[in-house]
């Protein structure tokens, strides 16, 4: 069993005016669109999760979550989250740091980086210091959409010798 494992997340939406925009389980407010999605569309907690996923080699959120399902409907995505946490530990892992970049032309994000890592963290256990909060423009080139890219580091369980 390895000691460490590395995973990779993406996921994008398409902004549309009428729809919340909910990034890390944070709702911005003054977004003046928001993501176009099945769920309740937190790019930020779905890139978390497919990256997890993928750190464990278990596929991604989709097979798990289809979008063909009423049932994952406007779902929360703090659902989803728990859902890979939960298959990461069976596997006998933890998260020991995040990195999160935000691609958004507007609204800036600035003043919400530490709420948002702050609730990434608490969904993930982990403390404030591990998780990594970036924002970045697409100066222009993709103004219609939120994109968000996720490496995650997940660390052996103590004495899970598996
Ligand atoms: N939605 C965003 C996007 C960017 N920022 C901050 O703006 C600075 C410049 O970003 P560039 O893409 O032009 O490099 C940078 O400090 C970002 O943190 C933001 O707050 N919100
Ligand atoms: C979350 C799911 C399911 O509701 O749908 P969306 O909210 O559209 O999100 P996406 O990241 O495109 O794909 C994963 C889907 O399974």
């Amino acid at each position: 069993m390895l000691p460490y494992r590395i995973g990779f997340g993406e996921d994008a939406h398409r902004l549309e005016g009428g729809r919340p925009l909910i990034l890390g389980g944070v709702e911005i407010e003054d977004a003046p669109r928001g993501a176009v999605a099945h769920s309740d569309g937190d790019a930020v907690l779905h890139a978390v999760a497919d990256a997890l996923l993928s750190a464990v080699a278990l596929g991604d959120i989709g097979q798990y979550f289809p979008d063909t399902s009423e049932e994952n409907r406007d779902l929360d995505s703090r659902v989803i989250l728990a859902r890979c946490l939960t298959l990461v530990r069976e596997r006998g892992y933890v998260p020991a740091n995040v990195a999160l970049v935000v691609t958004l032309d507007r609204p800036k994000l600035g003043s919400r980086r530490t709420e948002i890592a702050r609730r990434v963290a608490e969904l993930l256990g982990l403390a404030f210091s591990e998780v990594g909060v970036s924002f970045k423009t697409s100066e222009g080139l993709a103004p219609d959409h939120v994109q968000v890219r996720v490496t995650v580091l997940l660390t052996r369980v103590q004495g899970d010798d598996a």
